[in-house]
C-alpha cells in the first residue's frame, strides 16, 4: 500500500529558535526530580505550554534511538535508556528504537568522519547485540525496580528497518524530503562542522537528520509519541523531528537532552572516541564493568550515582556523608558500581564482579575456586589457558614449563627459587615440589600461576581423581 502524501498545516511552519534549551530543574513533579538528578539536562522547545503540562495530563509515550554500529551498548548510551526507565516508573510508555536503518546512514553529529557502510551480515548481529543490551536492562530493572513502576507502563523496543523497508524513494523524497528546508538543515552544528573539513560531507550523511525526523514522526502518528530523548549532541536532530511535526500536524513535540558522559580528559564515552565500556558481557566482562565505576574520582562519584542509580537523593546524600568521614572505604565508589552492576548484568553478574575482584586484589582462595572457566577467562583475558592431564607426581617445575610460564633450563629453575612464582596465591620456592590436590590445585581443577608482579597463567587439570 503507498504511503500517504504528507500535507502541511496552514500556518504551522513557524520559525524555531536556532538554539532555545532550558534547564528543567524549576518545572514541576517528575521532570523536576529527574533534573535535579542531573539526568534531564534540557527541554527543547522551551515555550509553550510544554512538556510538563503534557505530562500532568496522563500517560505519555517517549522513545530514544540507539544506532547499531556495534555489537553492545555501553556506559554512554545506558544514561539514555535510564533516562526511559525513569519515565517508565512515572507510568509513560517507553520506546528504545534500534536504528537498523539509520544506521546504514551514519548519524554525523559529534564526528569529523564519515562512518565506514556496514555489510549486511555485521549489521544483524548488532541489531542483535543491541537488542540484548537493552532487553538485559530492562529485565534486570524489572527485577530491581519494577515495583516501583506506577501500573499500565510499558516498555518496548523497535527497530526503524522495519518502517524503511518497503518505503520508495521516490515516494519518500517527494512526500517526506520536501518538508526540509535546506537552509535551516545546513545551519545545523553536526552540518557546519563537517562542511569545514577538507573531506566536506556526503549527502547520504546530510540527510540522516531527515530520518530521525521522519522517525519521530512515525512513531507519533502510530504511538502517540511526543517526547524524545537523546544526548546533548542529539539537539539538531530532535529539532528537525520537532519542525517537520509541527508542519505536518500541527501538534508540539518536545525533545529532552541528557548530558554527556565524558572520561577524564574530556572526551565524550562512546564508540568514536573508542573509549567505551560496554553492556555485554562479551565485550567488557562484569569485572571490568564493576571496576569502571569503583576507580571514580570522588570529584565525579556524588554525580554518577544520581545519574547511573535509583537511590534516592536523601540516601546519596548520606552515602557522601560518610565518605566525607571515611574517604578510604570508598563506599559511594562501591555503591555506584554494585548498583550498575546489578541493573546491567543481574545479581549473578555483581556477584560474578565481586569473586573476581577477591580472588584478583584480595588473593581470596575461596573465590578463586568457586570461579566459572568463563570468569576466568574474563579475568584473566590475556593469560594463557592450558588445559593438561593430571598425572601424579607432576613437579612445580613441570606445571611451569607446560604453560611455558618459565624458560627451560637454569633460569627457569632460578625464577623459582628467588621467589618469583606462586600458584593459586601461595608463594612456592622449591621446584621439585610435588603439586597436590587442594593446595597447587583447586577443587575447580584450577592451578592459578603467577610469575613475577603480573604475568598469570591459567592450568586447568583433566581427569583429576
Ligand atoms: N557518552 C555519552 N553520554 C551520554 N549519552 C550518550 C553518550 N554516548 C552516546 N550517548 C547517547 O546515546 C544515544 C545513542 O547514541 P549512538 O547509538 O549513536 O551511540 P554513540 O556512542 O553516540 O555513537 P558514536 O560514539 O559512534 O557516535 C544518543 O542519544 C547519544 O547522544
Ligand atoms: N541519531 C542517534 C540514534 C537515533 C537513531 C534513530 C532515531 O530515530 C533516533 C536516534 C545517535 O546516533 O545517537
Amino acid at each position: 500500500m503507498a504511503a500517504p502524501m504528507l500535507h502541511a498545516v496552514r500556518g504551522a511552519a513557524r520559525r524555531v529558535p536556532r538554539v532555545s534549551c532550558r534547564c528543567l530543574s524549576g518545572s514541576p513533579g517528575f521532570l523536576a526530580a529527574v533534573a535535579r538528578r542531573g539526568l534531564f539536562q534540557e527541554l527543547f522547545p522551551p515555550e509553550g505550554p510544554g512538556l510538563p503540562d503534557l505530562l500532568l495530563s496522563g500517560p505519555q509515550t517517549v522513545y530514544c534511538g540507539f544506532d547499531p554500529t556495534a555489537d553492545s551498548l555501553h556506559v554512554g548510551n545506558l544514561l539514555a535508556v535510564l533516562g526511559l526507565l525513569h519515565f517508565h516508573r512515572a507510568g509513560h510508555h517507553a520506546i528504545a528504537l534500534i536504528g537498523g536503518a539509520t544506521a546504514q546512514i551514519g548519524d554525523p553529529s559529534g564526528r569529523s568522519l564519515e562512518r565506514e557502510p556496514l555489510n549486511p551480515e555485521t549489521l544483524e548481529s548488532n541489531v542483535r547485540g543491541v537488542r540484548d543490551s537493552l532487553n538485559r536492562v530492562f529485565e534486570n530493572y524489572q527485577v530491581l525496580h519494577g515495583g516501583h513502576a506506577k501500573p499500565g507502563a510499558t516498555f518496548n523496543v523497535l527497530d526503524n528497518a522495519s518502517w524503511y523497508r518497503n518505503r520508495q524513494p521516490i515516494e519518500f523524497l517527494s512526500s517526506v524530503g520536501r518538508h526540509f528546508r535546506m537552509g535551516t538543515m545546513l545551519s545545523r552544528h553536526s552540518v557546519q562542522s563537517r562542511l569545514k573539513t577538507p573531506e566536506g560531507m556526503s549527502l547520504t550523511e546530510f540527510l540522516y537528520q531527515m530520518f530521525q525526523a521522519y522517525d519521530f514522526y512515525h512513531l507519533h502518528q502510530q504511538h502517540g509519541c511526543k517526547i524524545q530523548l537523546g544526548g546533548n549532541d542529539q539537539l539538531g536532530n530532535l529539532m528537525s523531528g520537532h519542525e517537520f511535526i509541527h508542519k505536518v500536524t500541527g501538534e508540539d513535540v518536545f525533545g529532552i537532552m541528557l548530558p554527556l558522559i565524558t572520561n577524564t580528559t574530556g572526551d565524550k564515552l562512546g564508540k568514536s572516541a573508542g573509549n567505551a565500556v560496554w553492556l555485554n558481557r562479551e565485550r567488557t566482562s562484569p569485572f571490568d564493568f564493576y571496576q569502571f565505576f569503583v576507580r571514580q574520582k570522588d570529584s565525579s562519584v556524588e554525580r554518577f550515582l544520581k545519574l547511573f542509580t535509583f537511590l534516592p537523593l536523601e540516601e546519596i546524600e548520606k552515602i557522601m556523608e560518610q565518605h566525607v568521614k571515611e574517604p578510604e572505604k570508598r563506599v559511594p565508589q562501591k555503591r555506584l558500581a554494585a548498583e550498575v552492576t546489578k541493573l546491567v548484568h543481574g545479581k549473578e553478574g555483581l556477584e560474578s564482579a565481586k569473586r573476581c575482584t577477591h580472588a584478583l586484589y584480595h588473593s581470596r582462595i575461596d573465590a578463586l575456586e568457586a570461579m566459572s572457566d568463563q570468569e576466568l577467562q574474563e579475568l584473566f583475558q590475556e593469560a594463557p589457558f592450558t588445559e593438561s592431564l593430571f598425572e601424579p607426581g607432576t613437579r612445580v617445575l613441570d606445571a611451569c614449563l607446560a604453560v611455558s610460564a618459565i624458560p627451560e633450563g637454569a633460569r627457569g629453575f632460578d625464577i623459582i627459587t628467588r621467589g618469583g612464582l606462586s600458584i593459586n596465591h601461595q608463594k612456592i620456592t622449591n621446584p621439585d615440589e610435588i603439586l597436590v590436590p587442594g593446595q597447587h590445585i583447586l577443587k575447580n581443577g584450577l592451578s592459578l600461576i603467577k610469575v613475577g608482579k603480573k604475568n598469570f597463567y591459567i592450568l586447568k587439570w583433566l581427569h583429576l581423581i
